[in-house]
């Protein structure tokens, strides 16, 4: 079975959005990956609501919001009507992450959590029935283009460990420096999705290099 590809939007050039984006509609991904920062939970700043609201009209994949911002779940009612599919937030920024991941489902939808890289797996034992994925951040969040940190091949397979041994269905999505060969490491440990930015919208064919992502 393939993997699924999430191009992460923050890498494309901003100036041509819409074409941008519609080289990912017409290619084999599978979701559209959108980082929205807040210069605060981390060094920089994205973009909000009205962008997003833009990218939702484009955008013919579903939506895979990564909330880099203190304190998500006092947008959650926001980010679902910016259309998103898939919210994750981080564990480092919710301080009542049961709470804040039962309102994501019942706004409808999917909820995901996400790991800083210093953050253990383990910390996730007693919610990973609770959540639809995890996304494992392989480089430090806030910027695009970093480099592939190793530790997370062996943390994506202490995750898939502890996603069999919890009986748990949650995919494990994996973000920062992907390319093909750091995509075939972590698919191999057990990756479900993959994030990938620089190295799909500077590649010279965008869509070509989505569906060599795919077939890891
Ligand atoms: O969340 C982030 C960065 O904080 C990522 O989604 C990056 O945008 C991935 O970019 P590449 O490392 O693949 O270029």
């Amino acid at each position: 079975m393939s993997c699924k590809i999430a191009p992460s939007l923050l890498a494309a050039n901003f100036g041509c959005l819409r074409e941008e984006i519609n080289r990912v509609n017409d290619s084999e991904a599978d979701w559209l990956h959108i980082d929205v920062m807040d210069g605060v939970f981390v060094p920089n700043i994205s973009f909000g609501f009205p962008v997003m609201e833009y990218i939702k009209e484009l955008s013919k994949k579903p939506l895979d919001v990564h909330l880099m911002i203190t304190d998500p779940a006092k947008f959650i009612n926001e980010v679902k009507d910016s259309g998103a599919y898939i919210m994750n937030v981080h564990y480092e920024a919710c301080l009542h992450l049961h709470r804040t991941i039962q309102q994501i489902k019942e706004c409808g939808m999917k909820a995901a959590v996400t790991l800083n890289p210093h953050t253990p797996v383990i910390l996730l034992e007693d919610i990973i029935r609770d959540v639809d994925m995890v996304l494992i951040m392989s480089v430090n969040p806030g910027f695009g283009g970093q480099k592939f940190i190793e530790n997370s091949i062996e943390k994506v397979s202490r995750l898939k460990e502890l996603i069999l041994r919890k009986n748990s269905s949650a995919l494990i999505e994996v973000d920062g420096g992907i390319n093909l060969e750091t995509g075939k490491k972590i698919v191999d440990a057990g990756a479900d999705v993959l994030v990938a930015g620089n190295s799909v919208f500077r590649a010279s064919d965008p869509v070509e290099m989505i569906s060599k992502l795919k077939m890891l």
